[in-house]
């Protein structure tokens, strides 16, 4: 070897010995600034110590993302929690994942007291970075007497009378000449389809979108957007959280298009939120265009998952499967050939209720919520500081062990005797309080007429192995190609 190259690989060794050691210089400073925090004391009201719940934020910068994401991409989603549970002895910890110092509870007490007391102790704060993909106006960001309008809105859009009439109609027809495309083409991707069928859905209802090459390729646009709401945020070009932002740009701009379109354009009719949000006049064109983006994510990413999962649970647990066959054929059978259902017929699927339930527990396609604190917050005689973020983590309560018997198993008849859901704090797939999803009974109601109409004309083969992946949102690591049999 010559000299040069030898001297080279000194310099190289050099450099990476003091990268190394000014890693670790980093490291034990952050260490040292996180336990002077991690001391903040105050007094309660006999004059005792209370302390920060026990934790640790880990790295510089990564903090524990990645155990959190190594544990959510396991068949064990709940080891980050497991592994801290028994460490601190608390459910209720500091860690900092995604970019954010974060409480993160597991305690459903705690996050029941949480959710119930939004806009009061805590308001929903998502990371900065989150924020930056959900907009100003998107309505996880906005709160007080703006939420309240905005969430108004979507409830008045979702509400029972709509459900039971324009939405039973629209979503059967919706899922019918779907199913006649994909009896077509005998091999589909469900999770593919799914995600563009209730696209297609929210689409129409929102800004008067049919099903054509716009719809989808705002499909398409949300592939990247949602990857990048819980990826690492670095801006760089290329990256996750880049190509987001960027569909995010692309996606307000083409609402801001159809806003100015419908300003151009007033005599043509159209039938869609936008056009009710437009006749308001005192909801600013920034706010609509995040308000109908939020409603477009959260309406179709959430409950395009649950769809996929519910027939993914289904074909391994034949039993349920032919148990759900009984209950639809016996439907379709008493309905003497009028394939269209109604109100009542959605009201008497009991056993699908208990498939959407464990779809809902197992899959938790809103894995948990951020909340900042409002005030000094006291919880199992720990502090958490106001304008601290909490993280509940509702995937943590629906996966214990301690909770739900044989958590990991899909087991639709764990609800039978438990049909009245709503009020259980050991089941919040939709939240609560204030902010309870607004889209909660679209999402069953769609679920349940989607399982209705595949499940009665279809017999499946599963194309491929695969593992169900939570990370950054439920899927399916194959997107579940299938092949399709017309049943009769
Ligand atoms: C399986 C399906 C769904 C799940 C699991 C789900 C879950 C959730 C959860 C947990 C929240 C509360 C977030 C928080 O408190 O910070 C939420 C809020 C929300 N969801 Fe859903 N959702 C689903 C479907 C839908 C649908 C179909 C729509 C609309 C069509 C929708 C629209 C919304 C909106 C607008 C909010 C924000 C409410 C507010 O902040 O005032 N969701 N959802």
């Amino acid at each position: 070897m010559g000299k040069a190259p030898m001297a080279n690989q000194i310099s190289l060794l050099l450099a990476v010995l003091t990268a190394a050691v000014a890693a670790v210089a980093l490291h034990l400073i952050h260490r040292w600034w996180n336990v002077q925090k991690g001391e903040k004391k105050t007094n309660n009201d006999k004059n005792q110590a209370v302390h920060l719940p026990p934790g640790s934020t880990g790295w510089p910068l990564i903090g524990e993302t990645f155990s959190f994401y190594r544990s959510m991409t396991s068949n064990r989603r709940r080891k980050f929690i497991d592994d801290r549970e028994k460490r601190y002895n608390s459910d209720i910890f500091v860690s900092h994942l995604f970019g954010s110092q974060v409480v993160v509870s597991s305690d459903p007490q705690f996050n029941k007291y949480v959710l119930q007391n939004e806009g009061r102790f805590f308001q929903a704060h998502y990371p900065k970075a989150i924020k930056a993909l959900i907009g100003d106006y998107g309505l996880l960001s906005v709160h007080g007497d703006l939420q309240r309008k905005l969430h108004g809105i979507a409830v008045n859009l979702l509400m029972f009378e709509r459900l039971k009439f324009d939405f039973m109609e629209e979503i059967q027809n919706l899922v019918h000449s779907t199913l006649d495309r994909w009896a077509d083409k005998k091999e589909i991707s469900l999770q593919t389809e799914c995600h563009q069928m209730v696209l297609n859905l929210m689409a129409k209802q929102l800004l008067d979108l049919s099903p054509s090459k716009e719809t989808n390729e705002i499909c398409k646009l949300f592939v990247d957007y949602t990857n990048a709401v819980m990826a690492i945020p670095i801006k760089i070009p290329g990256s996750t959280y880049a190509k987001g932002l960027k569909a995010r740009k692309v996606l307000i701009r083409k609402i801001s298009n159809m806003i100015k379109d419908r300003r151009d354009h007033p005599h043509i009719v159209h039938k869609d939120l936008l056009t009710k949000l437009l006749e308001e006049g005192s909801i600013s064109d920034e706010i609509i265009c995040d308000f109908i983006l939020f409603l477009l994510f959260a309406g179709h990413e959430t409950s395009s998952r649950a769809m996929t999962f519910s027939v993914k649970f289904l074909t391994t647990c034949p039993k349920a499967l032919n148990q759900m066959k009984e209950e639809h054929d016996a439907i379709l059978k008493a309905k003497g050939g009028h394939k269209k259902l109604e109100w009542d017929d959605y009201k008497s699927m009991k056993f699908t209720q208990c498939v959407i339930n464990e779809t809902l527990r197992l899959g938790n396609f809103a894995p948990g919520v951020y909340r900042e604190t409002k005030e000094d917050t006291k919880v199992k005689d720990c502090l958490i500081p106001k304008g601290w973020l909490v993280f509940a983590f509702l995937t943590a309560t629906h996966l214990d062990e301690k909770l739900h018997n044989e958590a990991h198993t899909f087991n639709p008849w764990r609800w039978e005797l438990d049909q009245d859901v709503s009020n259980d704090h050991l089941f919040s797939p939709f939240g609560r309080g204030a902010r309870l999803c607004p889209g909660s009974h679209l999402a069953r109601l769609e679920l349940a007429l989607f399982l209705h109409i595949f499940i009665t004309r279809f017999r499946w083969e599963a194309l491929a192995d695969e593992h169900h992946l939570y990370f950054p949102l439920p899927y399916l690591s194959k997107g579940f190609p299938m092949c399709l049999y017309d049943r009769e």
